[in-house]
């Protein structure tokens, strides 16, 4: 294959909708630069820029030579629903280069650097990155690895004491718990990882007691604390969560009244400015802070926590809270799943046991190999205080988890056991099953569908003073039933079932875009507004008869406060009875229904399950026509 064929075979490859033409303005763009460009250097960027799309940072040579399907998690699932599966065997068109091949060729090119330099690509070994991002993947590699250095050697006597106090009465042992608090007290950086109602929040803020006094033990100083979270919705739950931690935790009025109750997003915590990529804090102007604290952590995307870490003083001390085990942000970059490989395993070196045993009495296993700097940082915590051995969703998510597809399907089956489990097969996307789902209001029975919240919009109150207090009622009622879809485009993907559930719920009565129940979800950030990525507002009519959107309040407003905002006012907007599972990421709501297409794509896997089973919180169904999909998407993993 000669260059000069690498465009129109990528042409191709858009035409099956494998490609995008970003992909190929970006190989336009290298043959640009470089007339004598190689075909493997084209093609390397087409693919590159593919796979950033795709939420990857590098690509993988090594992975796409042992499997480009795999790899470009191609044919992807337009391509499946469409019939293409033939077209596969393109894909072959890579199967005669080997990663010494791609490193040869693409290291001979003036488009390529090792490192350092103003080339557009930079090979790392195996990796091929966009110069930004091998950027972005430094800072974040060399911040986290100075703070990783133990800047304690020892710990004063009264917050053993405290320590002693926090941790008494039983728990399941060894107690993570403890292991996070100790751990996370001795260097500048630490990893709290856990799924859900492991009790994240509680260790945290207990850590931050211990922390604040040893700051003032240490210093005589209070310390600046500052919490934030990836989106809006899930800086609200963080603070309803520390707040509910603070309200059941023996800890001494003081301290309490230091610890933060208030999340902010990571936007607002660095100070964004509309329409650019940088932010008010950076290195030059660091954020005013002794401790960070982000939860949800699994949300954060490669540059997002580049800038962080650029924008943290030398001094302070980061902790990242969240469920390594979720989706990855859908931005580039999963930075929380691949700093915690290998945090299940705890493989912890002697000078870490040893701290741990000394300070939390508690002694572990040395490990067969001991992990990295990073593994030493970094505690999984493994006991789900909200999800007991009776719960469905707790043992169907550590099954999931476990890639334990037998298991899986036995636990599904026994809804005597797991009342809180249900799994329907549907015919079609049309089926009566799911009408059925989607119309019930059976709040009674924890069985909510959309009649619950539409019940509540029919109790339009008599007085204007009342609306707010109506409408709010209306946005939790909304919260308590979300559909989630694993795919966007095709019958069962997010479009088309909003569409059919908008018919069911409105049959005769909606023909304009915008009508009265209308959920929307915002899908680019406004600044101006407050609105985020992700958050979801309902039309409804206010006291005058005007159509308006009702978003909760923003952290800028107090987060009980309700916005009415016109619906011509609003940016990208999209109807949000279905959200595909990225989008649900930070959200929980009572009773969650997830549906699976019934043809297998590359894009349903394990993690994507593992997250939708997971948003649901006394309620879930699955909703399938192939029970193959299930089992074969948690074989596969991220
Ligand atoms: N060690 C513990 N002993 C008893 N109950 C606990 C313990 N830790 C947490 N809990 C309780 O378990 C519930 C979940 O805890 P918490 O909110 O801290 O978990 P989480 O991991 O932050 O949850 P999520 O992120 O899923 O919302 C809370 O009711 C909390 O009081």
């Amino acid at each position: 294959m000669s260059a000069a064929r690498v465009l129109p075979q990528i042409d191709q490859w858009i035409a099956y909708g494998w490609l995008s033409p970003l992909d190929r303005a970006f190989a336009g763009f290298l043959l640009d630069q470089d007339a004598h460009a190689s075909e493997a250097v084209l093609w390397a960027g087409a693919l590159l820029s593919h796979q950033l799309e795709r939420g990857e940072v590098y690509l993988d040579l090594e992975k796409l030579c042992l499997d480009p399907g795999l790899t470009l998690a191609l044919p992807n699932d337009e391509a499946w629903q469409s019939g293409q599966q033939d077209s596969a065997a393109e894909l072959n068109t890579f199967r005669a280069y080997t990663l010494q091949d791609w490193q040869d060729k693409l290291g001979q090119s003036c488009l390529v650097a090792i490192g350092s330099g103003n080339t557009p690509l930079v090979l790392q070994g195996n990796r091929l990155y966009l110069r930004r991002y091998w950027h972005y993947q430094q800072i974040v590699d060399n911040e986290i690895a100075r703070r990783l250095q133990p800047i304690r050697t020892a710990l004063p006597a009264s917050i053993q004491a405290s320590l002693r106090a926090q941790f008494a009465g039983d728990q399941p042992q060894p107690d993570w718990q403890k292991i996070a608090c100790i751990l996370a007290l001795r260097a500048r950086f630490a990893i709290i990882t856990g799924g859900p109602g492991t009790g994240k929040t509680t260790t945290l803020t207990k850590l931050l007691s211990l922390l604040i006094e040893l700051a003032e033990a240490e210093s005589q100083r209070k310390p600046t604390i500052l919490l934030a979270a990836p989106t809006g919705k899930a800086a609200a739950r963080v603070s309803e969560s520390i707040a509910n931690a603070l309200a059941n935790l023996p800890l001494p009025d003081a301290i309490k009244a230091q610890i933060p109750q208030k999340a902010s997003t990571l936007h607002r915590l660095l100070g964004s400015r509309p329409d650019s990529r940088r932010y008010r804090h950076h290195r030059h102007n660091p954020l005013l802070a002794d401790i960070v604290i982000v939860d949800e952590a699994s949300m954060i995307d490669l540059e997002m926590m580049a800038a962080l870490l650029d924008a943290l003083p030398d001094t302070a001390q980061l902790i990242l809270l969240g469920d390594k085990d979720q989706l990855a942000s859908v931005e580039a970059g999963s930075v929380m799943g691949d700093l915690c490989r290998g945090a299940a395993q705890a493989a912890y070196d002697e000078a870490t046991r040893d701290w741990i045993q000394h300070y939390a009495d508690i002694t572990l296993e040395a490990s067969i190999r001991p992990g990295s700097a990073i593994n030493q940082q970094t505690v999984m915590l493994r006991h789900s205080h909200r999800f007991g051995a009776q719960s469905g969703i707790g043992q169907l998510a550590r099954a999931v988890n476990a890639g334990d597809a037998v298991r899986t399907d036995a636990i599904l089956a026994d809804t005597k056991t797991y009342p809180d489990l249900e799994r329907l097969a549907l015919v079609d996307a049309n089926d009566i099953k799911f009408r059925r789902l989607i119309v019930a209001a059976d709040a009674a029975q924890g069985k909510f569908g959309y009649g619950h919240y539409l019940k509540i919009i029919a109790q339009r109150p008599a007085g204007a003073d009342a609306y707010e207090q109506w409408a709010l009622a209306v946005l939790q009622a909304f919260d308590r039933f979300q559909i989630l879809c694993a795919l966007r485009r095709g019958d069962w993907g997010v479009e088309r079932i909003n569409q059919r559930i908008e018919q069911w719920l409105f049959t005769g009565q909606k023909a304009a875009l915008w009508y009265e129940g209308r959920p929307v979800m915002i899908t680019r950030n406004d600044y101006n507004l407050g609105l985020m990525n992700g958050d979801i507002g309902i039309a409804l009519r206010d006291a005058g008869g005007r159509l308006r959107v009702v978003f909760p309040g923003d952290e800028s407003q107090g987060h009980g406060k309700l916005r009415w905002l016109s619906p011509m006012r609003l940016p990208d907007v999209e109807t949000a009875f279905a959200m595909t599972v990225h989008k649900s990421q930070g959200s929980e709501f009572a009773h969650v229904a997830l549906m699976l297409p019934p043809v297998r794509s590359p894009v349903i896997t394990r993690e994507l399950i593992y997250t939708g089973i997971t948003r649901a919180k006394q309620r879930f169904t699955l909703l399938e026509s192939r029970s193959e999909v299930l089992a074969q998407a948690i074989m596969v993993t991220c």
